[in-house]
């Protein structure tokens, strides 16, 4: 963008940029310095499992709404219209089935990393290729949500670009290494807070400048960018009713059910009950997120639709208009554009914060651990903050690689979750639903869906069907003249003409569905693979890590059939006493055993009303 046009910045806004980075420090000092001061992994991983729903709740939707969807749902919504918004409807089935499903088989087995209950449900191997997996999708992720803010502010206000990485990123290790999983979670609600606030001034100043409400709503209306319920089942059309509605329930499920970050907030609470409820807290909180930057959308559109602004934006394509946009609203109004700027970096230091330290939590507890169990506590967290150090620092080069990335950031966020979080639910639903289902079975099944992954999102770049056909930037209807409407019906007909068919029609799929399409992959072929190889007997299978889900779903059927289709396995009921974790001193496995008394408000427990289950796993010195 040329300079003339670029906006710049009063004095009080980098002051309100610069106290956010301060009271994001401040946090993560006094969490270093209160207390038990971060000197053992269970604090400084764990949160020492004491935290209550409000902060959890706030922390997860943190995690997973960073600057992209801060800049990238506006750009979206003023280019393809409000469909995008039919992405709230995934979030009911979307948290009902992690709260339900996903947090109670996850919680009773008292875990750090998610995946330990690969190894408890498969084999080690498994649960190694799901660490890595998880790592590789966390790195390229992390390395969007730090370039994404630093880019946009540097293509609107000539804001030096890698000194607000590097501003970021130091800051953001600093109270990840130094606080731990508290300090994360409480500069979570604190980012959240500034996140919301910014979003909504930038919306009522938008509405004002705009002409009022009215007004917003006759151009956003005229401007054909309130969509409806579009329900082509075409599931190579980018957005509508099923991609959206449905696809995104996958999405959901493989960043709200077995998600590291996710699952890591679930296990600090400091009972189950508490985490199914800090669950149940993300929906209004992920509506209303959803909702204010769409709003934002509309309102950006109203105020600029029909005026050319490529004197000014140059090339640069949704993501950069929209802080361009907001910068040019809130220009003249001191202080605002740096509330707007610190909302972007609360979101982005949020994300990123979360990112380190599952990162470094499932390095410590999946990579390191097992295979030097008489490493000392002190030792260990010394070694988990030079992870958080190290991971913080690949982070700030993965940001450099965002740089060469073609695409609007929300869709390369959505798609690395689709790509590679899709295979790894797959993988856990495998676990939990499938008890014939073997290590082998998993193995191949995570590397099939890998593999599909890859075939699909490379085939779209190649061909170049993953881009979408922005709706006219005119506001009102635009009365076509004779001629133009011919030359429109002409270009359509030919549009029409030229549909995808066979592996083109693949390589077009929305990427709304490559979670559920990369999740089904490693369903089938791991059940494939471990019939072949000899499925699992019920007896084998680790008590716990089996969720019911056909005895559920066909409680209709009798008991004799249900056994027959081993689906009644009882799972453990809520978690009553302590367990020593596996990696307890004499003991390399679980000593399970507990009063199995029905607390009269859990609904999901099989064992018959008191029972005491003695599981004893072997014990090698
Ligand atoms: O904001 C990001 O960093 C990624 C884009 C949004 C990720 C998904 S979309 C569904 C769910 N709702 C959110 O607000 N974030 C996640
Ligand atoms: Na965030």
């Amino acid at each position: 963008m040329d300079p003339s046009h670029q906006k710049h910045f009063a004095v009080i806004d980098y002051v309100i940029f610069a106290v956010l980075l301060i009271a994001s420090m401040g946090i993560g000092l006094y969490h270093a310095l209160s207390g038990g001061r971060q000197r053992t992994t269970q604090e400084f991983l764990m949160a020492d499992r004491s935290m209550g729903c409000l902060p959890v709740s706030l922390s997860l939707i943190a995690s997973f709404q960073s600057a992209v969807a801060i800049i990238g749902v506006p750009a979206e919504i003023y280019t393809h219209g409000t469909q995008y918004w039919f992405l709230g409807c995934a979030y009911i089935l979307g948290l009902l089935i992690p709260a339900r499903v996903f947090i109670p088989v996850l919680y009773r087995l008292q875990l750090s990393s998610a995946y330990e209950y690969l190894e408890l449900r498969f084999s080690k191997t498994v649960r190694i290729c799901g660490t890595l997996t998880f790592i590789f999708q966390t790195v390229i992720y992390m390395g969007v949500c730090v370039y994404t803010p630093a880019f946009a502010l540097n293509a609107v206000t000539g804001f030096e670009l890698w000194g607000a990485v590097l501003a970021t990123g130091l800051v953001c290790t600093l109270y990840t290494t130094i606080g731990g999983l508290k300090a994360v979670i409480w500069t979570d609600v604190f980012q959240t807070v500034v996140m919301f606030v910014g979003q909504l001034a930038v919306i009522v100043v938008g509405v004002l400048q705009t002409g009022g409400v009215s007004q917003v709503w006759r151009k956003v209306w005229e401007g054909d960018r309130i969509a409806g319920f579009d329900f082509n089942p075409d599931p190579t059309e980018r957005h509508t009713f099923w991609t959206l509605g449905f696809g995104g329930v996958f999405l959901m499920w493989s960043l709200y059910g077995v998600n590291q970050a996710q699952v890591q907030r679930y296990l600090s609470s400091r009972t189950e009950k508490e985490a199914v409820r800090s669950c149940y807290m993300v929906f209004p909180s992920l509506q209303l997120a959803l909702a204010l930057s769409c709003v934002t959308g509309l309102v950006m559109f109203a105020r600029y639709c029909g005026e050319d602004h490529t004197d000014k934006l140059g090339s640069s394509k949704g993501d950069a208009m929209v802080l361009y946009f907001v910068m040019d609203m809130l220009q003249g109004l001191p202080g605002l554009p740096g509330l707007f700027v610190a909302c972007l970096f609360s979101a982005a230091l949020s994300t990123i914060s979360s990112a380190f330290n599952s990162l470094a939590t499932v390095t410590m507890e999946d990579l390191i651990k097992p295979h030097f169990p008489a490493m000392t506590e002190a030792k260990a967290t010394r070694l988990s903050k030079a992870l958080a150090t190290f991971y913080g620092l690949l982070c700030l080069a993965m940001a450099f690689l965002t740089h060469l990335m073609g695409e609007s950031v929300l869709q390369v966020a959505l798609k690395i979750f689709g790509l590679v979080g899709g295979p790894l639910l797959g993988l856990f639903c495998l676990g939990m639903f499938f008890p014939w289902a073997n290590s082998t079975g998993a193995v191949v099944g995570l590397g099939t869906g890998l593999m599909m992954s890859l075939w699909v999102g490379i085939g779209s770049i190649v061909t170049g069907s993953s881009g979408s056909r922005p709706l006219p930037q005119t506001c009102g209807a635009v009365l076509l003249s004779g001629n133009t409407t011919t030359v429109i019906q002409t270009a359509l007909t030919n549009v029409t003409l030229s549909r995808p068919s066979g592996l083109k029609r693949f390589y077009s799929l929305s990427y709304m569905w490559y979670t559920a399409f990369s999740c089904f992959s490693v369903i089938l072929a791991g059940l494939i693979i471990s019939f072949i190889t000899g499925a699992m007997k019920e007896e084998d299978v680790t008590p716990g890590t089996i969720y019911p889900l056909f005895g559920k779903l066909f409680c209709f059927l009798p008991e004799r059939l249900k056994k027959k289709l081993c689906c009644v396995t009882p799972l453990g009921p809520p978690q009553q006493i302590q367990i020593q974790p596996p990696h307890h001193k004499e003991s390399n496995g679980f000593i399970y055993q507990y009063e199995g008394e029905q607390s009269p408000d859990e609904t999901d427990t099989f064992l018959p009303e008191t029972q005491t289950l003695q599981v004893e796993f072997e014990t090698t010195v």
